[in-house]
């Protein structure tokens, strides 16, 4: 299979970033860490922003650096698109002429994209005409990635492009970059410093840490592992992908997943169809018998496979496996002592909440 190959050290005297990665060249991998993590360096040495010497960067059969061979590809032969956190666009051009502008410099039979399918995937056909400055931050963001789309990449690197936006912009432009996952073949390298962002996009995750690899997997895996629940902070927690079943007479949904099913608030979807399912370990208690009378909807039975430190102090985190899917519970110490939670412990996992993601 195609890969994404990027080997780059760079030294900068307080900040050093030795990454060797093999990312796959479809879906959406997220970079992740902290800030000054070596995010954005990364990127940019893969966008050829940033030269690292001796670095291999290779998409694909394309080789884009390789400086023991003499090969190096310059920014705007890569065929890259780049969206940033604040969108570029042209403020004294309207939506529809900042689109074209990327369209009209490719000829046609280099178009991968067009103009009407991709207004139509950002939802914002209705705003052609109206300049940049009068748009609000999620649309202007939207409209830029749009532009991006149009310039047909061959890779789209996104740096935090939701950072600059307030909470509710964030949910709005959410479901826009889920269908960009889900409608578009053109792989994604996505930055991001949020747990909860990355479990809902990526396929894949890298997490950085002063400028090394920790980890690089598939997402639900990775975001399963125990050792580096700390980098996750508050947010730790797992991805489950569940097929929504049915649904009871008093609208709860059921949602399947290899082990168990998790009932949910209505939801109104096809038999079959995939729902991707985030429950933090916050939200996860454990009991050694099963709780009666509690109010909690989805009570599981499960065996604990692992346990390891919090990032908070005084609580440990606890791996579970119910059948063959793994979730993460965050307890106190004292319970863990008390209720004697050790691997191989059978046991009842209360999921206070099931955030659903797409
Ligand atoms: N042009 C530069 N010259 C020197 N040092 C730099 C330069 N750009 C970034 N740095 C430093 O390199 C380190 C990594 O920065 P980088 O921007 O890659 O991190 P990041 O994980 O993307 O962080 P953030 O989430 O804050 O954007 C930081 O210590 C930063 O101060």
């Amino acid at each position: 299979m195609s890969r994404i190959r990027i080997k780059a050290r760079i030294d900068r005297g307080a900040f050093a970033l030795d990454a060797d990665l093999d990312l796959p060249d479809h879906g959406v991998s997220a970079l992740f860490g902290h800030s000054g993590s070596g995010k954005t360096t990364l990127l940019r040495i893969l966008a050829g922003l940033e030269r690292a010497p001796g670095a291999v960067i290779a998409v694909g059969d394309e080789t884009w650096q390789d400086d023991a061979r003499g090969v190096y590809v310059p920014t705007h032969r890569r065929g890259i698109g780049y969206v940033f956190q604040e969108a570029s666009l042209f403020d004294h051009l309207d939506v529809r002429a900042n689109l074209e502008f990327g369209l009209k410099r490719l000829p046609p039979s280099a178009r991968r994209f067009d103009i009407g399918p991709v207004t139509e995937l950002l939802g914002i056909g209705h705003l052609l005409d109206q300049r940049p400055a009068t748009l609000s931050g999620g649309e202007r963001q939207r409209a830029a990635i749009a532009r991006t789309l149009l310039a047909s990449p061959r890779l789209l690197l996104m740096d935090e492009p939701l950072a600059a936006l307030d909470m509710k912009r964030k949910q709005e432009i959410l479901p826009y970059l889920e269908r960009l996952h889900d409608e578009l073949a053109l792989p994604v390298v996505y930055v991001s410093h949020s747990a909860d962002e990355v479990a809902r996009l990526a396929d894949y995750l890298v997490v950085l840490e002063q400028g090394r690899v920790l980890a690089s997997g598939p997402l639900a895996d990775t975001l399963a592992r125990l050792d580096l629940a700390a980098n996750f902070e508050d947010d730790a927690g797992v991805m489950i992908e569940t097929a929504f079943t049915g649904r009871d007479d008093d609208g709860l949904s059921h949602l399947a997943f290899p082990g168990g099913v998790l009932l949910v608030g209505r939801r109104d979807a096809a038999i079959g169809s995939r729902v991707r399912c985030r429950i933090h370990a916050r939200d996860v208690s454990l009991a050694l018998e099963r709780p009666r009378g509690s109010s909690i909807t989805n009570i599981l039975p499960a065996v604990v496979d692992a346990v390891g430190p919090a990032a908070a102090p005084g609580q440990v985190l606890v791996r579970l496996k119910i059948g063959e899917t793994t979730l993460l519970a965050r307890i106190t110490e004292r319970s863990r002592r008390e209720l004697g939670v050790e691997p191989g412990c059978a046991l009842w996992a209360q999921v206070k909440a099931v955030a659903l993601l797409a």
